[in-house]
């Protein structure tokens, strides 16, 4: 019998970020495991025209939840969706409902945060830290509270090279912060973020470093625990390998580069890739939520949850299988047949980013505009070539994490506790992980029917000799042009024309005489 699947049975838990890529693993592998569970509190914004009560129909409904439906068939009777919205006092949570929370919570676990690299550092402080903060204060509230487990990054403190399992301190207080995005107007914010953020890449690593120092000032006598996970990828094992439903981290440019849309990306083929399975991660959470409830460490443990020191893998392997599943599995009505390639500096990059990014883009818009259509792509490679600029720091540096604590834990696991909620990454094979993940693309994410498979790789064929043609004739008409304005080129052409034409006439004569 698992003693963590055993601990979270009659639970009271309260999840932020439900809806999101994690949260909606986390919830899965609860209610599996222990389907016994009391109650899941889910902190839910309305979104899109849906109510709280659609989009938990809408997750319960997904392929996710399949295995979940047949050991826990009443888990919408035990999901409790509260609305609420982390930008507001309050969390704008009805009295009733914070209520029920402060009184009945056992378990926090906060993955809610915005993830997006280029908010502005107003929103990122109100997301990343202030409602932290606002979630420590309610969680000191709660009487019943066993565990408070904080989900950051191991990017958080990627302004150092080495990276231990410590809360490391901010140049500038998360209070003073918080404070000054009060007064201060927009305006003037976008001025002094390069300043604030100093060797932070962007206002999502910098706001989850400050959320991580709110976590330890504020934390007083919350038994707590911070995750920090890598780049989480799709799915390793559970409930079957391969399910992602969102274009963060490598997900998106694996669709970029199937379609053919992306042709060259800025990055070290030696550096580390440090990919980690979402359900790797969702394990080591539920045994990090266990192990903080039932032992209470004196202090605030920080796990990383990462792969680079146990079991690395580079981009340049990454990409290599990438490419080469798709041709096993090509994805359906690609722009230009998927080939990629790294550069890795500035001239080469802009170079490829001209001749095989803008132009095809151009070239295609005017062909969309000549048919009488609305032109796309140039604006589509556009957004793409920006997401690139925004990535490109993670893949062209490689960083040390330790993971004392995560090998600790795994040690203080039952063995049927280290298979139940696996998070040993040594087992994982990168090629079959990479393989199944864009498997999962294909199926999760862009919705296409494995039926298609030989329709897309005809299509495939179709574009390749269009491609040929297009090169044959550009070499055409480049050559011909030449011909007309240089002499040496014109002989070179005929010594070539009449070399052929004597091979060819002394092929032919030499077959008659065999006849
Ligand atoms: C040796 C030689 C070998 C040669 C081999 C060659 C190999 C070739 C390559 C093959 C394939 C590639 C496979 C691997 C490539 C490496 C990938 C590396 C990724 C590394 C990521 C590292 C990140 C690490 C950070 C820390 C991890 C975390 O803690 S948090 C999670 C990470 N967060 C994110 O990823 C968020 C990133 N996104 C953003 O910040 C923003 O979305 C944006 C700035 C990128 C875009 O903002 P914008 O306002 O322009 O657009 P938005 O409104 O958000 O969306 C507009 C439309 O674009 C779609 N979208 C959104 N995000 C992405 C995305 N990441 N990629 C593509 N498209 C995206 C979005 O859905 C919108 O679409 P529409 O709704 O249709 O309009
Ligand atoms: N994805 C990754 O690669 C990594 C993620 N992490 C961390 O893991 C955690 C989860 O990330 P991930 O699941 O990928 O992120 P997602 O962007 O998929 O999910 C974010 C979640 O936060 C919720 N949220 C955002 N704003 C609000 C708000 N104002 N009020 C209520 N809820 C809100 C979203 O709700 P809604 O659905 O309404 O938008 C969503 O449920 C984060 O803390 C992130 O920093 C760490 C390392 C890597």
């Amino acid at each position: 019998m698992s003693m963590i699947a055993a601990f979270y049975g009659g639970k009271s838990i309260l999840i932020t970020g439900a809806t999101g890529f994690m949260g909606k693993v986390l919830m899965e592998k609860l209610f599996r495991t222990s389907p016994d569970l009391k109650v899941v509190y889910i902190l839910v914004r309305p979104k899109q025209g849906q109510t709280l009560q659609q989009r938990v129909f809408q997750i319960l409904d997904s392929k996710l939840f399949e295995k979940v439906k047949e050991v826990c068939p009443n888990v919408h009777e035990k999901i409790r969706a509260i609305s609420a919205d982390l930008n507001q006092n309050d969390f704008a949570i009805s009295k009733e409902d914070m209520k029920e929370l402060l009184s009945h919570t056992n378990i926090i676990f906060h993955c809610a945060a915005t993830v997006r690299f280029d908010d502005h550092l107003r929103h990122a402080v109100q997301l990343n830290v202030t409602a932290t903060q606002q979630l420590l204060l309610m969680a000191s509230q709660m009487p019943k509270l066993e565990a408070f487990i904080h989900i950051s990054t191991a990017f958080s403190n990627c302004n150092l090279k080495h990276i231990d399992e410590v809360v490391y301190p901010c140049p500038v207080e998360p209070k003073k912060i918080i404070d000054s995005m009060e007064w201060l107007d927009d305006a003037i914010i976008d001025e002094i973020t390069p300043k604030l953020i100093g060797d932070w890449p962007n206002t999502y690593t910098y706001t989850k470093a400050l959320g991580e120092v709110v976590v330890q000032q504020e934390g007083g006598n919350l038994n707590i625990a911070i995750i920090r996970p890598s780049i989480m990828g799709a799915t390793w094992q559970e409930p079957f390998p391969g399910w992602v439903d969102n274009l963060n981290g490598p997900s998106g440019l694996i669709i970029a580069a199937g379609k053919g849309f992306l042709r060259s990306i800025r990055a070290t083929p030696m550096a580390v890739a440090d990919l980690i399975p979402a359900d790797t991660v969702v394990n080591l959470t539920l045994a990090v939520g266990w192990y903080t409830a039932v032992h209470r460490p004196k202090s605030t443990l920080v796990y990383h949850c990462t792969s680079g020191n146990l079991n690395p893998c580079n981009w340049g392997k990454m990409g290599l299988q990438v490419l080469a599943t798709f041709e096993k599995i090509p994805f359906e009505r690609a722009f230009r047949r998927p080939n990629a390639d790294f550069t890795t500096n500035n001239i080469t990059t802009h170079y490829w980013n001209a001749v095989s990014h803008r132009a095809p883009a151009i070239i295609y818009d005017f062909y969309l505009r000549l048919t009488g259509r609305k032109p796309r792509m140039t604006k589509l490679m556009n957004r793409l070539l920006r997401t690139l600029s925004m990535l490109e720091y993670f893949v062209n540096r490689s960083w040390e994490w330790s993971t004392y604590n995560t090998e600790m834990l795994m040690s203080e696991l039952s063995p049927e506790d280290q298979r139940v909620f696996n998070f040993d990454v040594r087992q994982l094979n990168w090629l079959e992980y990479i393989e199944n993940y864009v498997l999962g693309v294909k199926k999760y994410l862009l919705k296409e029917d494995m039926a298609g498979i030989p329709e897309a790789k005809q299509h495939l064929k179709r574009l390749r000799n269009i491609h040929y043609l297009f090169n044959t004739a550009l070499f055409l008409i480049a050559w011909r042009l030449l011909i007309a304005r240089s002499q040496v080129a014109r002989n070179v052409w005929f010594f070539i024309v009449s070399f052929c034409y004597k091979f060819l006439s002394y092929f032919r004569a030499s077959s008659t005489l065999n006849v």
